[in-house]
């Protein structure tokens, strides 16, 4: 029986910042990362298959990477395509220390792929085909924890803490926020991080946070993005409360529209729209954040909703667990509601429970403030029409909150 090259992650032990999270001090968390494989250009670190599949494109194209074999037990792979399907094929680690595929052994991880490589031996007798050709670089989104230093907490998540950081590429640096997973994630809570990470690449948008990528060679895993000096929608509302004026509060709504308008043409549905997860440039432009519940699908059944943020989500969704492009349009009601009653908690005084009752079974809709333009508290009616078909979608919402814009440009004139 094979030895398995790699150790379970053991926890990290650095002390930094006011967490325990320091980039200098590298998890070992393998006997045989060695520096010549972190060298590599074709070496991936931990990335699910999810992400390497897309890179190799050609036969014979392949990339080393380290993936939970078992759970709790991290191994290297090589990735590639034979046949045109992907295979993975473990590395293993002989009593004396030397790595082999099936019957070759090396000293180093680097020399069995290149030894792989120049004699054209196929990584398993089973596929004659499984040729190395062609090692696949690290995608520009793969960053190294290196070239990330972490400066101060910014905030937390559920699944870890929020950092402003510098990020260098070569003589540029640039401030950026990142986002880390709490040490020891369990399987699952890495692939969701990977999943927010993979949604967020497909979108370049001015009312969308962007990402820079994701640095998982090591832990912490972090997702490197733009930063919001500005915070969250919802702390700013709540620290300026009285004092949003009425211009601003049709300016937060419309540009969230105009995000979200964006994820409608993607297909992305968000499922956890809030004045929470929208965040403020340093111009207090908001951006569209926290993809963490998000999906690039039109319809997702989740049957756990568990911890999901009720007061945000609409009857059907309450009721039949399935989540739509419509509940995101419901959500963004309660987001107008929000930005027009000073960040107030939705459903005042009533419990997760009492909504979900007064809502699903007594069709109750709050009421918008008398300071919301009628054309804007009638959008935020129409988000909540029962019938997720009579709902308008984000283009028609947008539009008419920019005519809602320039009637208030003209007036003040
Ligand atoms: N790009 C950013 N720029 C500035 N601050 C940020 C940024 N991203 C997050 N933050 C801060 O960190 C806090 C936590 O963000 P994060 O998205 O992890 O939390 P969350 O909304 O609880 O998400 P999750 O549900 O994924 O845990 C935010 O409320 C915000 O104050």
């Amino acid at each position: 029986m094979p030895q398995l090259l790699s150790k379970p992650l053991p926890g990290t032990t650095g002390k930094g910042l006011e967490s325990n999270i320091n980039k200098n001090e590298h998890t070992e968390d393998t006997i045989s990362i060695t520096d010549d494989v972190r060298a590599a250009d074709y070496y991936h670190g931990l990335v699910p298959r999810t992400d390497v599949e897309p890179l190799l494109k050609k036969e014979g194209d392949f990339l080393l990477r380290k993936t939970e074999h078992t759970p709790g037990i991290i191994v290297l792979a090589i990735s590639m395509r034979v046949n045109s399907n992907i295979k993975h094929y473990m590395i293993n680690q002989g009593p004396n220390g030397t790595f082999y595929l099936e019957g070759h052994h090396e000293n180093s991880i680097s020399e069995l792929i290149n030894w792989h490589r120049t004699t054209k031996v196929p990584l398993s007798s089973n596929a004659a085909n499984a040729i190395l050709k062609r090692p696949v670089e690290r995608p520009a989104w793969l960053l190294n924890h290196d070239s990330i230093t972490l400066v101060k907490k910014l905030g937390e998540g559920a699944f870890g803490e929020v950092f402003l950081a510098e990020f260098s590429t070569g003589e540029e640096k640039q401030e950026v926020a990142v986002k880390t997973m709490r040490n020891e994630p369990t399987r699952e809570a890495r692939l969701k991080f990977m999943k927010e990470a993979r949604l967020m690449r497909k979108y370049n948008h001015r009312h969308v946070v962007k990402i820079l990528g994701v640095a998982v060679h090591e832990n912490p895993l972090m997702l490197v993005m733009e930063v919001c000096p500005g915070g969250s929608l919802l702390s700013y509302l709540r620290k300026n409360k009285g004092k949003t004026g009425a211009a601003q509060k049709l300016r937060f709504s419309t540009e969230a529209a105009d995000g979200l308008w964006y994820l409608e043409k993607q297909c992305c549905i968000h499922r956890d729209i809030a004045a929470r997860n929208c965040l403020l440039s340093a111009k207090t432009e908001v951006k569209i954040a926290d993809f963490g519940m998000s999906d690039d699908k039109k319809i997702v059944h989740d049957d756990t909703l568990d911890k999901v943020p009720v007061k945000w989500l609409s009857p059907e969704t309450l009721q039949g667990k399935v989540y739509s492009l419509k509940t995101d349009i419901w959500s963004y009601g309660v987001l107008v509601w929000e930005v027009y009653m000073d960040g107030a908690e939705p459903y005042p005084g009533l419990s997760n429970i009492q909504t979900r009752a007064k809502v699903v079974v007594q069709n109750y809709r709050m009421e918008m403030p008398k300071e919301c333009p009628t054309a804007v508290a009638k959008v935020v009616y129409a988000c909540w029409d029962k019938d997720p078909k009579n709902r308008p979608e984000m283009g028609k919402i947008f539009r008419i909150l920019k005519e809602v814009n320039m009637r208030t440009i003209q007036s003040v004139r």
